[in-house]
């Protein structure tokens, strides 16, 4: 019976010391002052919604945001877990952060190891690294380089007319998101790996159904990406990967097989992972033209394996993000059927005074639709949140709160873009917003889908070309109105890294003859 009672003493007493602990952890950002938002779960800290899946990031950052403006802070401590970080709630603040001062925030906060090969790339690169590859692929993404790739985009865009003509001639109803999903996939494949593929529909092919699985975690892939939040350096010890075994395996295979035949074939093509070979070979090419300029006397970065992590975070990048835009700006046209039909006349009035031919200076001159465009990424901005580690102490300017190297600092884009105080009535869709007059006096940290600063989006006006081709080209063939089975107003998809919708965009399509 004595034994009994000392080990439930002793049991007792662990249990209040392990709570004592955790209630010592969540002072952490009341001692430095700073402002918490709402009061953190003794297991889950505020980030409970996201880790019982019952909540998107989104919503979640979204209420902090709100709730700041309302309490009128700037910024708000988080807990994810017994992790402290900042969520940021004050436009002027987040330029500090993602700009003025980013020599304190070159980093994201993901796994970037050698022992790692598929976390080797530019999205999870640190400082230096990360600048010189940032610099050695800014020309992957030149203006020359995305008219070039316009014609890729237009090739495609007409297989995918093709098929949604045969398929759909009479009035039906599809689930839009799969569809632009597909034709991204198809367009990634192609732009990217040079794998180029005759239909849109057809069966899925291996490059897809990997590509798909990257963001399919196994638990313990989840309790990887846990544990890259607390301590990334353990997962460099246990030598961890980022990437899914198969998927990781499927994509270095790929990538080395087409090095392989490219070089013993002297293959040259205007594909990604051309630009990429071109680096590793220490080859210097010209920011702007995207030509060959000299051998570089820069030591080249690039290792085959590091060829297929970046090619594959790219087709990432690309494929995801542009499906959700397009997809949710089809959403938002077809429930908005005047400016629907403003977009589709701006096309017409376009195309007209270029004889019809659909060159890159339309995609130029294409201004109401890229506004429309604009307005459905602030309002389903794929991204919902920008993060930053602190990798300098860093002091908040105008307070005496100190931030510590491997702090997490998060921007919500849901914050700002849905702010009545910046766009008035934020749940109406009005590409107005966007126009020249409009944008003028507005805060550049207002509307940032695309993030800010030196680590902004890298593909920001490749992907703005091929969503306006992909929408403008629709518009001109169908017309896009809702029904009975269209979900208003849309769900998101919860455990979601892009902004989706949880169940689905069914819209009716009619072919206009
Ligand atoms: C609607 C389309 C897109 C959206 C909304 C989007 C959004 C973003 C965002 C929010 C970031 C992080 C920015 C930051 O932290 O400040 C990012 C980074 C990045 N994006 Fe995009 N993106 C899009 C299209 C693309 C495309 C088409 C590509 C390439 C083909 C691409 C490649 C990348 C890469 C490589 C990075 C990492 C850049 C770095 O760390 O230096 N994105 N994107």
């Amino acid at each position: 019976m004595g034994v009994f009672y000392e080990v439930l003493f002793l049991l007792v007493l662990g249990v209040i010391g392990i709570v004592l602990y955790l209630k010592h952890l969540y002072t952490f950002w009341e001692k430095k002052g700073v402002y918490v938002s709402s009061k953190p779960h003794i297991i889950f800290g505020n980030a409970k919604p996201l880790l019982t899946g019952k909540g998107a990031i989104r919503d979640l950052f979204k209420e902090v945001y709100d709730d700041c403006r309302r309490n009128s802070q700037k910024m708000s401590g988080f807990y994810f877990m017994m992790k402290p970080c900042l969520v940021l709630a004050d436009l002027d603040l987040i330029k500090d952060i993602m700009s003025t001062d980013f020599e304190h925030f070159t980093d994201r906060i993901f796994h970037n190891h050698e022992s790692d090969p598929l976390s080797d790339q530019i999205a999870s690169a640190k400082g230096e690294k990360w600048k010189q590859l940032r610099s050695q692929l800014t020309p992957a993404f030149s203006i020359a380089k995305s008219k070039m790739m316009s014609q890729k985009v237009l090739a495609y865009t007409d297989k995918l007319i093709e098929e949604l003509t045969h398929n759909y001639r009479d009035k039906t109803i599809i689930e839009i998101s799969e569809v632009i999903e597909k034709y991204m996939i198809r367009l990634t494949e192609a732009a990217i790996f040079g794998m180029e593929n005759d239909q849109i529909y057809g069966p899925t092919t291996e490059f897809e159904y990997y590509l798909k699985c990257f963001f399919n975690k196994s638990p313990l892939d989840l309790l990887i990406a846990l544990l890259t939040f607390f301590n990334p350096s353990m997962l460099t010890y246990v030598r961890a990967r980022s990437v899914r075994k198969d998927v990781g395996d499927y994509f270095l295979k790929l990538s080395a097989d087409i090095i392989k035949f490219r070089e013993e074939n002297n293959i040259v093509r205007d594909d990604l992972i051309h630009l990429l070979i071109q680096l590793r070979n220490n080859v210097d090419i010209n920011e702007t033209s995207g030509q060959i300029r000299q051998e570089s006397k820069i030591k080249p970065l690039l290792s085959s394996s590091q060829i297929a992590a970046n090619c594959l975070i790219i087709a990432i990048a690309d494929y995801e993000t542009l499906a959700s835009a397009i997809s949710f700006c089809l959403y938002e046209l077809a429930l908005n059927p005047d400016v629907q039909e403003r977009a589709r006349r701006e096309v017409v009035d376009v195309l007209a005074l270029h004889n019809g031919d659909f060159c890159y200076d339309v995609v130029n001159e294409l201004i109401y639709v890229e506004q429309c465009l604009k307005e459905s990424l602030r309002k389903y901005s794929p991204s919902a949140a920008h993060s930053r580690e602190c990798t300098k102490p860093y002091i908040i300017p105008n307070t005496d709160i100190l931030l510590e190297p491997g702090t997490h600092v998060f921007v919500p884009t849901s914050g700002s873009h849905m702010d009545p105080n910046i766009f008035p009535d934020p749940e109406r869709f009005d590409p107005e917003r966007f126009s020249k007059e409009n944008c003028a006096g507005r805060h550049p940290c207002a509307w940032t889908p695309f993030g800010f600063g030196p680590r902004m989006c890298i593909g920001m006006k490749y992907g703005m070309m091929k969503s306006k081709i992909c929408v403008a080209k629709l518009l001109l063939n169908f017309e896009f109105s809702t029904n009975h089975l269209t979900e208003i107003p849309i769900t998101v998809k919860p455990k979601a890294f892009i902004t989706k919708s949880a169940n689905g965009i069914r819209l009716d399509i009619r072919k206009i003859d």
